[in-house]
């Protein structure tokens, strides 16, 4: 055979590396914002301003300003003159606290006051849902997928990276403004424009998402795919990590948690302009696969056609691999948006260090999904990590559910177990995709199976915030908030881990009788 004088740009591994990192870092970005407010719950949800001591530990002001007045009341002292302006940076004061039963003086200094948003549990579910509805409820994930597969990567990353932005500018303005009391359909006005915010973002992220998969597709399809998506999520998943771990400092030093946003805005707008120099290259590798069909005497490939939804929706296999998307994701992003809240009042993790126990299960991914991808390029096996990883993620529910071991490292250790099943199925979900539907259709295929899931990704924390505020938080006798009871909440994301597990088996049944290759190897022998 000829030789083909024309090499494809994404023949050269340099090439296609480079296009990888630079889409990688503009979707890094977007999972920054995506996760930016899940560290912020308890401010969110505290009402006026939160102050935070020197030795990490925190405390609504109110609640300060009474203990402290008491204190003075108690030692006969004269008032100490504390209203909740006067609450500053290196302030030190003195109050009664229990420690072991026993009561003592305790003096602290406080280091940074941040504004809390007095949100309730439910308005805080709703928002962080938001991320979903758009995508959902207008179904515009869905026709996402046609103009991708109708308009090319280039076009719809242009325009969804910059849906992105401007989804996290209204959200930031929504955060900082002041609305007062204005209220919209029983809730805060400024959740229901933060979550308009939230829901173009979302809007723009899940169709920058297929995007990106495609994109990788395109450059990666028979070469290091698995490999390829994995470090696509690595990178990702830095930037969840990021936003855990960085978030609620940020807010701390800004005072505001609306600084955390906007710094999440700031970096969008750099992962629009790096989608920008991918469309450079883009442009250079669809001139060099028309030169080589040309010369090849190849027809153009035929595009996209409405008709070819049929098929992809007719596949069962493809609906498994929906299905398992809906039902894993579901009990890892939104369980992401509780967890920081869930160290504090279940494993009394103080406040200051409760983001950084969820940090670790994005950490964790960032290694083990490329490790995971390699593997299944290698060796296959593809329907067998999908089920070893929903088997972990129902264990991982069921422990948090129980009220045993509420010792801070049992959480660090149950969510590094988290970390390895959310590496599992990612990495061998995504890439078994295109061994199910052609490449024409694999835009719309992943639009569909995102939309899916975004239903779950939309509806869960809108329940969960539900169920906090009804069935698992705790009052006194005055009526203020003593606690939480986290078990409800975990029981419902163990159920769609277990969920995960049967839909994954029946995948793995499903692949011996078509004969997908999802237990295969990807690379393909030359
Ligand atoms: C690659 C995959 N992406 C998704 O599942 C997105 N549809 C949802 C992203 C939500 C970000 N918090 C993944 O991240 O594993």
């Amino acid at each position: 055979m000829k030789e083909q004088i024309q090499k494809r740009l994404s023949d050269s591994k340099a090439a296609r590396w480079t296009a990888l990192i630079i889409v990688s870092f503009t979707m890094m970005c977007g999972y920054f914002l995506t996760d930016v407010m899940a560290p912020l719950e308890n401010l969110l949800t505290t009402k006026g301003k939160v102050v935070y001591f020197t030795d990490n530990t925190s405390m609504p002001a109110d609640t300060l300003v009474a203990k402290v007045a008491l204190f003075a009341e108690s030692n006969a002292l004269s008032s100490p003159d504390l209203t909740v302006q006067k609450l500053e940076e290196g302030a030190r004061y003195q109050y009664i606290e229990t420690v072991e039963g026993k009561q003592e003086t305790v003096e602290k200094t406080i280091s940074t006051v941040s504004s809390g948003k007095g949100w309730s549990s439910t308005e805080y579910g709703f928002f962080s849902g938001a991320y979903g509805y758009i995508n959902v409820f207008l179904l515009m994930l869905f026709f996402g997928g046609i103009i991708l597969d109708k308009m090319g990567v280039r076009f719809t990353g242009v325009m969804s990276s910059g849906l992105m932005f401007a989804g996290a500018l209204i959200k930031w303005y929504a955060l900082q403004a002041d609305f007062g009391d204005a209220m919209l359909w029983g809730m805060n006005l400024q959740v229901i424009i933060a979550a308009l915010g939230f829901s173009i973002f979302g809007m723009g992220a899940e169709i920058t998402g297929i995007t990106v998969s495609k994109v990788i597709v395109k450059w990666f399809a028979g070469k290091e795919l698995a490999l390829a998506m994995g470090l696509q999520v690595a990178m990702a998943r830095i930037g969840t990590a990021l936003a855990l771990a960085v978030s609620l400092p940020v807010a701390r030093m800004m005072g505001d948690v609306s600084g955390s946003v906007l710094v999440g805005a700031i970096a969008l707008c750099v992962g629009f302009i790096s989608y920008l120099v991918y469309c450079v290259m883009d442009r250079k590798e669809d001139a060099a696969i028309s030169a080589a069909r040309a010369e090849a005497g190849e027809a153009p490939e035929e595009g996209f056609k409405l008709s070819d939804l049929k098929l992809i929706l007719c596949n069962k296999g493809f609906w498994l691999i929906t299905l398992l998307c809906l039902m894993f994701y579901a009990g890892v992003f939104p369980f992401l948006k509780f967890a920081t809240k869930l160290m504090i009042y279940k494993y009394e993790v103080p406040e200051s260090f409760a983001g950084l126990i969820p940090a670790l299960l994005p950490f964790g991914t960032i290694l083990l999904t490329p490790v995971f991808g390699t593997l299944y390029d290698r060796i296959g096996r593809g329907a067998t990590l999908m089920i070893i990883g929903s088997v972990m993620l129902t264990t991982v529910h069921v422990l948090f559910a129980l009220p045993i071991m509420n010792y801070w490292w049992f959480a660090v250790i149950v969510m590094i177990v988290l970390g390895i099943a959310f590496s599992l199925v990612p990495s061998a979900l995504w890439p078994s995709v295109p061994k199910i539907i052609p490449m024409k259709q694999l835009g719309s295929a992943y639009a569909i199976v995102f939309y899916i899931q975004n239903i779950g990704l939309a509806m869960v924390p809108t329940l969960i915030g539900f169920v906090i505020d009804r069935f698992s938080t705790q009052y006194n006798a005055a009526g203020a908030i003593t606690g939480y009871d986290y078990t409800a909440p975990m029981v419902i994301f163990a159920i769609f881990g277990l969920c995960a597990i049967v839909i994954a088996g029946i995948l793995k049944q499903e692949d011996r009788r078509k004969h997908y290759g999802l237990e295969e190897s990807n690379i393909k022998k030359k």
